[in-house]
């Protein structure tokens, strides 16, 4: 593209901007040198210029004075090298060009730097909003005086806008370390892996085949999206990033290190206590997918994952030689948290696009294609998972045994459940989904809130009068090492106080319980 400037009538320069000049230069310089601006001739041009302008009596001059404020006529540049020169000056080719060069009839739109528009964002749920009215409002021919809005939604560029297989990057050998496969499904392999830089462990999620350009792009960047949006929860496994590579999509995501229900389960039914804590969990996370107005589809315990994290029991104190080092052993209990994962299936509820997921967990409205309460197939899902979990697994496939479920049956459980959580567990998997418990419900059902009938002020009450009960007796117990230690003058006293303290209060001794002793 090049910008022209008529000369008259001998000479006409035409002024090549650089490769990545856009046509908006040329725009800025015709404007420049419109008519409007012309002023007296210069002295002694070298060069006769003229304007194309509709105007009488055309100059041979230099046409205005900013042009000879570039000083063209006393320099030895010409408008090219002006150009090129201007191009080199970051400040005024940033006003002057954009990155990219616009061709003939590009929208200003198409200028901006490309992203995709994720779904599940309240910006991406509006803009499909707007989609799917403009689509209905073509099916049902009628006068919309609101054309304006439609008009708009067909302008709208294309939610995916970033074609994978032109973003392929190498991050993954570059970045981590490959300690391990540590499963695989029907989308991916899982490994776990070590980041280079910030030595945590994540675990890294690649499709098994190369999606970019396939039919499968869609649904990996759908696992992405949902990620992205869900990624802070303790109950919803945590999203760091995801790139495409070598066509493949790859996921990085928080490492559970106590690996998935499923591989738990091969252990044995969980206990009645495990049960209600993995039902809390999922429960807490299936409300918060549910409050950003997505449904996971794929609940099962293949896609709960655990981690196991060491928490230490008992507040510390100040851990300054006090001959109670036994006691500054900090008291440490693995405590289990459940996360969901798999985010393949995640849809929207404002605009369903269910892709069914396991049959086994899958109720009976979602098979008849009734999406009306997709919330309550999460919870049906959870429900059987629990079964599951209570021993009464592997779940059938298909037959008498699958209908059974689906009517409302539950099978025997060899897990001893209280009749709350039998109740509860009957209620998620009722056949009619308006009848199941919502998550929320789930968790304030007696089965899991045994102090469902204590207000929750009474529960601050009671945990503000245990805190400071704790915190009395850490006061009392450092006392007590003080004053140990100011009775004993000699160090070899000291070292038999301590003995004594030692047999006293015992290693494995509660703390709280030796404080008492004093
Ligand atoms: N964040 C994680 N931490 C630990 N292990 C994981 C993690 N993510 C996945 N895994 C392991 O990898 C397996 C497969 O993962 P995932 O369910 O995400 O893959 P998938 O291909 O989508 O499976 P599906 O067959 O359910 O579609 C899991 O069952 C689990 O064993
Ligand atoms: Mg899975």
């Amino acid at each position: 593209m090049s910008s022209k400037l008529r000369m008259a009538p001998e000479v006409c320069v035409h002024v090549e901007p650089p490769n990545d000049l856009d046509s908006s230069s040329g725009c800025e310089l015709s404007f420049e040198l419109s008519s409007d601006n012309l002023r007296s001739p210069s002295p002694t041009p070298r060069l006769r210029y003229t304007l194309n302008t509709p105007g009488p009596n055309p100059s041979y001059s230099p046409p205005y004075k900013k042009v000879r404020a570039l000083r063209l006529f006393d320099s030895p540049l010409t408008p090219k090298t002006i150009i090129e020169k201007s191009a080199a000056t970051p400040a005024l080719r940033s006003r002057l060009f954009t990155d990219k060069p616009r061709t003939a009839g590009t929208s200003q739109r198409s200028e901006k730097p490309t992203a995709n528009v994720n779904p599940f964002t309240p910006n991406g749920m509006y803009q499909t909003k707007k989609r799917l009215r403009s689509t209905s409002s073509l099916q049902v021919p009628h006068f919309d005086l609101n054309e304006s809005d439609a008009s708009d939604v067909e302008n709208e560029p294309p939610a995916k806008r970033v074609p994978l297989h032109e973003n392929n990057i190498p991050r993954y050998h570059q970045e981590f370390l490959e300690l391990e496969l540590i499963g695989s499904g029907q989308f991916g392999s899982v490994y776990k892996c070590i980041n280079r830089l910030d030595g945590c462990i994540y675990a890294i999620k690649k499709s098994t085949k190369p999606v970019a350009g396939s039919v499968f792009e869609k649904t990996a960047l759908n696992e992405v999206y949902a990620h992205a949006v869900l990624g802070k929860h303790q109950h919803v496994v945590r999203y760091y990033s995801a790139w495409a590579e070598d066509n493949h999509m790859i996921i990085q995501n928080e490492y559970c290190n106590g690996g998935s229900l499923a591989d738990r389960l091969q252990e044995g039914p969980l206990s009645s206590v495990e049960l209600r804590q993995m039902l809390m969990h999922v429960a807490e996370g299936l409300r918060y997918i549910h409050s950003e107005a997505l449904v996971h589809l794929d609940i099962k315990p293949g896609n709960i994952f655990i981690s196991k994290e060491k928490k230490m029991q008992f507040t510390n104190y100040d851990s300054a030689d006090d001959g109670f080092e036994d006691l500054d052993e900090s008291h440490y209990e693995e405590e289990l948290t459940y996360k969901i994962g798999d985010l393949g299936h995640v849809t929207s509820l404002n605009n369903p696009q269910v892709e069914e997921g396991d049959c086994r967990y899958l109720p009976n409205e979602i098979l008849h294609e009734d999406y009306s309460h997709l919330t309550k197939a999460d919870v049906f899902a959870l429900g059987l998972t629990v079964i599951e979990c209570a021993g009464a697994g592997p779940l059938p496939k298909n037959g008498d045994d699958w209908h059974k479920l689906r009517r409302g049956e539950l099978p025997e459980m060899p897990t001893a459940l209280s009749r709350d959580m039998v109740n509860l567990i009957a209620s998620m998997i009722h056949p009619n989904p308006a009848m199941r418990p919502a998550a929320l419900q789930i968790l304030h059902h007696p089965a899991l809130c045994p102090v469902g009938k204590k207000t929750r002020a009474q529960l601050h009450r009671e945990l503000n009068a245990e805190k400071l009960k704790n915190e009395i007796l850490s006061k009392q117990l450092k006392e007590a090492a003080i004053c140990i230690k100011t009775i004993a003058p000699e160090s070899k006293q000291m070292k038999g106080v301590s003995r004594i303290s030692n047999r006293l209060i015992g290693k494995n001794f509660n703390r709280s319980v030796s404080a008492t002793t004093f």
